[in-house]
Protein backbone atom coordinates (compact mmCIF):
# COMPACT_ATOMS: atom_id res chain seq x y z
CA UNK A 1 0.00 0.00 0.00
CA UNK A 2 3.11 2.42 -0.03
CA UNK A 3 3.41 2.43 -3.33
CA UNK A 4 -0.74 3.94 -3.19
CA UNK A 5 1.25 6.17 -1.21
CA UNK A 6 3.81 7.17 -3.71
CA UNK A 7 1.54 7.20 -6.41
CA UNK A 8 -0.32 9.97 -3.94
CA UNK A 9 2.76 11.81 -3.44
CA UNK A 10 3.12 12.25 -7.32
CA UNK A 11 -0.20 13.44 -7.79
CA UNK A 12 -0.16 16.15 -4.94
CA UNK A 13 3.29 17.00 -6.20
CA UNK A 14 1.98 17.71 -9.62
CA UNK A 15 -1.19 19.82 -8.25
CA UNK A 16 1.17 22.01 -6.46
CA UNK A 17 3.53 22.61 -9.86
CA UNK A 18 0.83 22.73 -11.92
CA UNK A 19 -2.77 22.09 -10.81
CA UNK A 20 -5.70 24.46 -11.81
CA UNK A 21 -7.28 25.63 -8.65
CA UNK A 22 -11.02 25.57 -10.10
CA UNK A 23 -10.98 22.14 -11.37
CA UNK A 24 -8.34 20.97 -8.17
CA UNK A 25 -9.26 20.48 -4.70
CA UNK A 26 -5.64 20.32 -4.06
CA UNK A 27 -4.30 23.04 -6.12
CA UNK A 28 -6.44 25.00 -4.85
CA UNK A 29 -5.42 24.25 -1.24
CA UNK A 30 -1.86 24.94 -2.22
CA UNK A 31 -3.15 28.75 -3.77
CA UNK A 32 -4.87 29.42 -0.59
CA UNK A 33 -1.52 28.74 1.04
CA UNK A 34 -0.22 27.11 4.75
CA UNK A 35 -2.97 28.18 7.13
CA UNK A 36 -5.53 27.11 5.35
CA UNK A 37 -3.59 23.33 4.56
CA UNK A 38 -3.29 24.14 8.36
CA UNK A 39 -6.49 24.95 8.90
CA UNK A 40 -7.90 21.93 7.39
CA UNK A 41 -5.39 19.48 9.23
CA UNK A 42 -7.06 20.76 12.36
CA UNK A 43 -10.80 20.40 11.20
CA UNK A 44 -9.90 16.98 10.04
CA UNK A 45 -7.92 15.77 13.55
CA UNK A 46 -10.77 17.52 15.61
CA UNK A 47 -13.42 15.30 13.47
CA UNK A 48 -11.30 12.25 13.59
CA UNK A 49 -11.55 12.68 17.83
CA UNK A 50 -15.09 12.76 17.43
CA UNK A 51 -15.59 9.89 15.33
CA UNK A 52 -13.33 8.05 17.88
CA UNK A 53 -15.50 9.24 20.68
CA UNK A 54 -18.08 7.87 18.71
CA UNK A 55 -17.28 4.68 17.13
CA UNK A 56 -15.74 3.64 21.39
CA UNK A 57 -19.61 4.06 21.78
CA UNK A 58 -20.88 1.67 19.30
CA UNK A 59 -21.00 4.17 16.40
CA UNK A 60 -19.75 3.92 12.59
CA UNK A 61 -16.25 2.71 12.35
CA UNK A 62 -16.26 3.60 8.61
CA UNK A 63 -16.75 7.40 9.56
CA UNK A 64 -13.76 6.73 11.49
CA UNK A 65 -12.05 5.72 8.71
CA UNK A 66 -13.13 7.83 6.42
CA UNK A 67 -12.18 10.75 8.83
CA UNK A 68 -9.21 9.36 9.38
CA UNK A 69 -8.12 9.07 5.89
CA UNK A 70 -9.12 12.73 5.44
CA UNK A 71 -6.72 13.83 8.16
CA UNK A 72 -4.18 11.62 6.33
CA UNK A 73 -4.52 13.37 3.16
CA UNK A 74 -4.61 16.59 4.59
CA UNK A 75 -1.39 15.93 6.60
CA UNK A 76 -0.27 15.00 3.22
CA UNK A 77 -0.84 17.79 1.11
CA UNK A 78 0.66 19.93 4.29
CA UNK A 79 4.13 18.01 3.84
CA UNK A 80 3.73 18.37 -0.18
CA UNK A 81 3.30 22.13 0.34
CA UNK A 82 6.92 22.16 2.37
CA UNK A 83 8.55 19.55 0.16
CA UNK A 84 8.39 16.76 2.37
CA UNK A 85 5.95 13.59 1.27
CA UNK A 86 4.83 9.98 2.57
CA UNK A 87 8.21 8.83 2.39
CA UNK A 88 9.81 10.85 4.54
CA UNK A 89 7.58 10.18 7.29
CA UNK A 90 7.44 6.12 6.69
CA UNK A 91 11.24 6.84 7.05
CA UNK A 92 10.84 8.14 10.04
CA UNK A 93 8.54 5.16 11.61
CA UNK A 94 11.40 2.73 9.83
CA UNK A 95 13.43 4.32 12.00
CA UNK A 96 11.68 4.05 15.18
CA UNK A 97 10.60 0.43 14.27
CA UNK A 98 10.88 -2.16 17.25
CA UNK A 99 12.27 0.82 19.82
CA UNK A 100 10.12 0.89 22.92
CA UNK A 101 8.56 4.72 22.89
CA UNK A 102 9.39 4.52 26.32
CA UNK A 103 12.48 3.43 25.68
CA UNK A 104 13.15 6.23 23.20
CA UNK A 105 11.31 8.69 25.57
CA UNK A 106 14.04 7.94 28.49
CA UNK A 107 17.43 8.10 26.35
CA UNK A 108 15.41 12.06 25.27
CA UNK A 109 15.65 12.68 28.75
CA UNK A 110 19.25 10.73 29.34
CA UNK A 111 20.89 13.01 27.02
CA UNK A 112 19.06 16.27 28.04
N1 LIG B 1 -7.68 11.61 -1.25
C1 LIG B 1 -8.23 12.70 -1.59
C2 LIG B 1 -9.18 13.35 -0.73
N2 LIG B 1 -9.70 13.03 0.50
C3 LIG B 1 -10.57 14.04 0.83
N3 LIG B 1 -10.60 14.96 -0.16
C4 LIG B 1 -11.42 16.18 -0.24
O1 LIG B 1 -11.18 16.94 0.92
C5 LIG B 1 -12.31 17.79 1.05
C6 LIG B 1 -12.69 17.79 2.51
O2 LIG B 1 -13.49 18.96 2.64
P1 LIG B 1 -14.55 19.04 3.82
O3 LIG B 1 -13.89 18.66 5.08
O4 LIG B 1 -15.18 20.39 3.75
O5 LIG B 1 -15.62 18.01 3.35
P2 LIG B 1 -15.91 16.62 4.09
O6 LIG B 1 -14.71 16.15 4.82
O7 LIG B 1 -16.45 15.68 3.08
O8 LIG B 1 -17.09 17.03 5.08
P3 LIG B 1 -16.93 17.06 6.65
O9 LIG B 1 -16.29 15.73 7.07
O10 LIG B 1 -16.02 18.25 6.94
O11 LIG B 1 -18.32 17.23 7.16
C7 LIG B 1 -13.46 17.23 0.19
O12 LIG B 1 -13.64 18.05 -0.94
C8 LIG B 1 -12.91 15.88 -0.20
O13 LIG B 1 -13.36 15.48 -1.49
C9 LIG B 1 -9.76 14.58 -1.15
N4 LIG B 1 -9.44 15.16 -2.34
C10 LIG B 1 -8.55 14.53 -3.14
N5 LIG B 1 -7.92 13.34 -2.79
C11 LIG B 1 -6.90 12.76 -3.66
O14 LIG B 1 -6.18 13.80 -4.31
C12 LIG B 1 -6.23 13.61 -5.73
C13 LIG B 1 -6.24 14.97 -6.42
O15 LIG B 1 -7.44 15.64 -6.12
P4 LIG B 1 -7.81 16.96 -6.97
O16 LIG B 1 -6.65 17.89 -6.79
O17 LIG B 1 -9.09 17.50 -6.40
O18 LIG B 1 -7.94 16.51 -8.41
C14 LIG B 1 -7.48 12.78 -5.96
O19 LIG B 1 -7.37 12.05 -7.17
C15 LIG B 1 -7.48 11.85 -4.74
O20 LIG B 1 -6.58 10.77 -4.97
Amino acid sequence: MSDLLQQLDAVLASRKRAGDADSSYVASLHAKGLNKILEKVGEEATEVILAAKDAENGGDRQALIAETADLWFHSLVMLSHLGADSQDVLRELGRRFGLSGLEEKAARSNND
